[in-house]
């Protein structure tokens, strides 16, 4: 597959690149400036993304700073909302299909069961209504498009919780982690697996079941606590940095923007629909510390 991916710096649109040419396929990120989705007008983003002659498009390019974005809700919406849109009317003028992600952060975080695709949604913050705006921009605009929510994510690439985590224990001997917001933990390279599949799959046969909102995130949840203590384990065994984590509420770390207390995202239908689930988080985590911390137990 020919894909071209919006963003370059992307923990996704890194993830994609690596697994995308280990897989065979041509991966061509396209940023700034060619592609400024704040800036860029739906024609100029149209023809760069035409001029790289896709035959699929993922829409990885997004704001993603949760706080900053309370401060910033115009950039906000128009990179997450207005941009993606233009991305995906690009998609459809060129007759390609469209991955486009989103986020567990579109609900409220109420109740203790995992969010069903055809759950009500309710954003706490900027950046959960912005990107669900783009969903539905998405949605409308590209009829043959997937729009997969994820969560959580880290790598080795970009900035995560993972490497904030070890960086601060780099420094500090106990953090205070918050043990009251539970969801799912998801690799970024686990994440351009599953959305090449997708891919090949909307290729091979773009029926409409095969379309639409999915959940796509790792298997298995935890809090931010459990999952900080699960960092510094895998880093330690490898001499690599580790802090005591001092499990606290959210009320105890106060933030601009508003976090889902449950962010647990049910994965079935993409299970279903695509034979698709990602792996354990644990597993995964696992891989990515392996090349986050080296062999002499230092931060790559
Ligand atoms: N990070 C997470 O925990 C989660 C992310 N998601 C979603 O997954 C997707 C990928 O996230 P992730 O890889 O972590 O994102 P990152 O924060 O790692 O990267 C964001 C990407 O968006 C690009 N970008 C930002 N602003 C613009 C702009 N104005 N024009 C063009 N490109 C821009 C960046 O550009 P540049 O290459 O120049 O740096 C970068 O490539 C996003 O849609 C995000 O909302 C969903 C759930 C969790
Ligand atoms: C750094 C730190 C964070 N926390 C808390 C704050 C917050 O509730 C939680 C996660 O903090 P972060 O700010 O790193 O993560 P955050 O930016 O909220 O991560 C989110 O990013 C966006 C893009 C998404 O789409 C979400 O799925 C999610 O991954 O951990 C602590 O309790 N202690 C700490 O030392």
């Amino acid at each position: 597959m020919r894909i071209v991916v919006t963003g370059v710096n992307g923990q996704v649109v890194q993830s994609l690149v690596e697994r995308g040419m280990a897989g065979g396929h041509v991966v061509i990120p396209l940023g700034r400036p060619h592609l400024d989705l704040a800036e860029s007008d739906a024609g100029a983003i149209r023809a760069a993304l035409e001029l790289a002659a896709p035959e699929a498009i993922v829409s990885a390019a997004a704001y993603t700073a949760v706080d900053k974005a309370e401060s910033e809700p115009d950039l906000a919406r128009a990179i997450n909302a207005t941009g993606a849109g233009h991305v995906a009317e690009a998609a459809a003028a060129l007759g390609v299909p469209l991955i486009h992600l989103s986020t567990d952060y579109v609900f409220s975080g109420e109740g203790s069961r995992a969010w069903r695709e055809d759950d009500p949604t309710g954003p706490r913050s900027v950046y959960g209504a912005t990107k669900l705006a783009g969903e539905a921009a998405v949605l409308s605009a590209c009829p043959n498009s997937a729009v997969l929510r994820t969560a959580w994510v880290y790598s080795p690439f970009g900035a995560n919780f993972v490497k904030t985590m070890l960086r601060l224990a780099e420094s500090r001997d106990e953090l205070g982690v918050v043990a009251d917001q539970v969801g799912n933990p998801t690799s970024a390279l686990d994440i351009a697996s599953g959305v090449l599949a997708v891919a090949a799959n909307l290729l091979a046969d773009p029926a409409p079941a095969r379309r639409g909102l999915f959940h796509m995130a790792g298997t298995g949840e935890t809090s931010w606590a459990g999952f900080a203590e699960a960092i510094f384990t895998a880093s330690a065994a490898r001499g690599g940095p580790h802090a005591r984590v001092n499990p606290i509420t959210t009320a105890q770390f106060p933030t601009a923007a508003v976090r889902p207390a449950n962010s647990r995202l049910d994965c079935t239908r993409l299970a279903q629909v695509h034979g698709i689930r990602l792996p354990a988080w644990q597993a995964s985590l696992e891989t990515v510390i392996d090349r986050l911390v080296g062999a002499e137990g230092t931060q790559r």
